[in-house]
């Protein structure tokens, strides 16, 4: 992964945003005057405290919430267009796969939905099963699976229209160490092999390094760019990556800038 991006094409554009829950009288601001791009193909996280706005940033830039002021664009259009078009997949932090359908049914339903015939779709499945490491579990249904690989069918899932953009909801935070080790590692793989502007959130600071090309942390109350982090840790990363002084000091400093981004908030 390169680390540089900001000479590629800006995929996600964020002027100003904020968002403010509630009626009158009883309003909480929750994000104020956020911007910030993402690169075509960077991989960008949303890293801070609890409560601090990531998920619901995500959100606003997946079109599930508006914007009571600012503005975002993704591939210079409203997110509510490229939404319609399919282009970007969404991953949380629960799998939300449907009971009765099998792991295969399961990762071919937006297919389905999208009116895509099946014959046309087999072969794509089938390298999706392969491509999160579930051919042989494909006839099982999610309550047969493993928490791990109910989040690997989701992933598959998310990518059956081989959107360009993914925003992925705190995919591991449910999971135990060595399960999240495997498939952030499943991850860094993925991203080598597909081009795909990927947008995380993620209390982790160890995670956000190990994963990203840049990290936003935000500070909370209300939530606001607290600093952007570059993590120049270059293409060919391991797990064995986390060891080495530079990720130390990397993981260091942006955890110190999380408490700093606490500190500075108005709560
Ligand atoms: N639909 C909603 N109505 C009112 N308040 C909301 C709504 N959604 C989120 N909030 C509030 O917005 C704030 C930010 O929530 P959000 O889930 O975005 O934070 P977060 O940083 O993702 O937290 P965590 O890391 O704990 O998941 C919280 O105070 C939450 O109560």
């Amino acid at each position: 992964m390169n680390s540089d991006f900001s000479r590629q094409k800006v995929e996600i554009s964020l002027d100003g945003v904020g968002m403010v829950f509630g009626k009158k009288g009883r309003q909480v601001t929750v994000l104020q005057n956020i911007s910030f791009d993402v690169g075509q193909n960077e991989f960008v996280t949303l890293l801070g405290p609890s409560g601090c706005g990531k998920s619901t940033l995500l959100r606003l830039m997946a079109d599930l919430l508006q914007p009571s002021s600012g503005q975002i664009t993704i591939q210079k259009e409203h997110p509510k267009e490229v939404r319609l078009r399919r282009k970007f997949g969404i991953i949380f932090r629960t799998p939300n796969l449907f009971e009765w359908r099998t792991v295969r049914e399961n990762i071919e339903l937006p297919l389905e939905v999208h009116e895509q015939s099946r014959h046309t779709y087999q072969d794509r499945v089938d390298h999706l099963l392969e491509t999160v490491g579930l051919t042989k579990f494909k006839d099982y249904y999610p309550w047969q699976l493993s928490t791990g690989m109910q989040i690997r069918v989701a992933i598959a899932r998310a990518l059956s229209l081989d959107p360009p953009i993914l925003f992925m909801d705190e995919p591991f935070s449910t999971l135990d160490e060595f399960t999240k080790d495997k498939l952030q590692l499943d991850l860094l793989e993925m991203k080598k092999k597909m081009n795909k502007t990927i947008v995380f959130v993620t209390r982790s600071t160890t995670e956000a390094v190990l994963l990203s090309n840049r990290i936003i942390v935000l500070s909370a109350n209300p939530g606001r760019v607290h600093a952007i982090h570059q993590v120049p840790l270059g293409h060919d990363r391991t797990l064995q990556t986390r060891e080495s002084p530079l990720f130390q000091e990397l993981t260091a400093a942006i955890r110190k800038s999380v408490y700093e981004g606490s500190e500075s908030s108005e709560a």
